[in-house]
């Protein structure tokens, strides 16, 4: 499996669902229309995590979905298109993910609470395995790329040393967990709390930050991009980068706190 490949699964199932007007994919520079009666909008992270493949970890595919707008309906088909996926993430009606894992789970919410079904390998059914997920309001791990150490600016710094050596609120040292996928690293934290961030311009607001902010605030945590709540955005391109902080209420107060945790240097890693 790669991205474009998975891409054209998605689109081609969402087109046969006649559900759908419009998908916007990370994978495609343009939203596709599919059909002008759709009552839906889908955006789409196909295969997050996918430079992991090969070596068998886990990857993810993240969606949101949001109600077409029926008043721009009389608009060109290619503006329609963008003004449809550029919603902001207040206006979601459904997000989820799926984890390619030991197990594979979609985790989704519509809007009351945040749930988990894993697939049964036996039937291809999806069982409800994780009923109104509750993120802990206080984790003791936190998950990052600390390769980048030197690239953060000072408060991201005092921050992570701070929480590593157990002298921030909570008196605990906290341990790192760092897989690359952000999906499974989303998982986790939704499961075990704590926070996790990836703190340059990295991620994209439409297609990974908005769906998964969705799912963790329905889980009772938090999603910003280190000084704003990220569903309170309006997004302005289909691309937008930004850093990416998700995790549990009381980590994600104590982050934000030191102000300046937004990394700055981007210079673009060739890993
Ligand atoms: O290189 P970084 O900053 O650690 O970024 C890793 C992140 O990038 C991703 O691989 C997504 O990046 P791509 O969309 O370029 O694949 C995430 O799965 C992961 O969390």
């Amino acid at each position: 499996m790669d991205c474009v490949v998975q891409n054209e699964i998605i689109l081609s199932s969402l087109k046969n669902s006649g559900k759908v007007a419009v998908m916007a994919s990370e994978e495609d520079d343009a939203p596709v229309w599919i059909n002008d009666d759709g009552p839906f909008v889908v955006v789409t992270d196909p295969l997050d995590g996918s430079r992991n493949i090969d070596a068998s970890i886990p990857t993810g595919t993240i969606f949101g979905i949001y109600r077409r707008l029926v008043e721009l309906d009389h608009l060109p088909q290619e503006e329609k298109a963008t003004l449809n996926s550029l919603q902001s993430g207040a206006k979601l009606v459904a997000a989820g993910y799926v984890l390619y894992s030991s197990a594979t789970i979609l985790c989704t919410s519509f809007g009351s609470g945040t749930h988990a079904f894993t697939l049964d390998h036996s039937t291809g059914d999806f069982i409800q395995t994780h009923i109104d997920i509750k993120i802990p309001p206080r984790g003791q791990i936190y998950s990052v790329n600390d390769a980048r150490y030197f690239d953060w600016p000072e408060g991201l710094r005092q921050y992570i040393d701070t929480v590593r050596q157990g002298k921030g609120r909570y008196p605990k040292k906290y341990s790192a967990r760092y897989i690359c996928s952000l999906v499974a690293d989303f998982h986790r934290t939704l499961l075990y709390g704590g926070v996790a961030m990836n703190p340059r311009n990295h991620l994209r607001l439409v297609y990974e930050a908005n769906p998964l902010s969705f799912l963790v605030e329905q889980a009772g945590g938090r999603g910003s991009d280190g000084k704003s709540r990220i569903l309170s955005m309006q997004p302005v391109k289909l691309h937008q980068r930004l850093p990416l902080f998700l995790g549990s209420l009381e980590d994600m107060e104590e982050l934000e706190s030191y102000g300046d945790v937004q990394q700055k240097v981007n210079p673009g890693y060739e890993v």
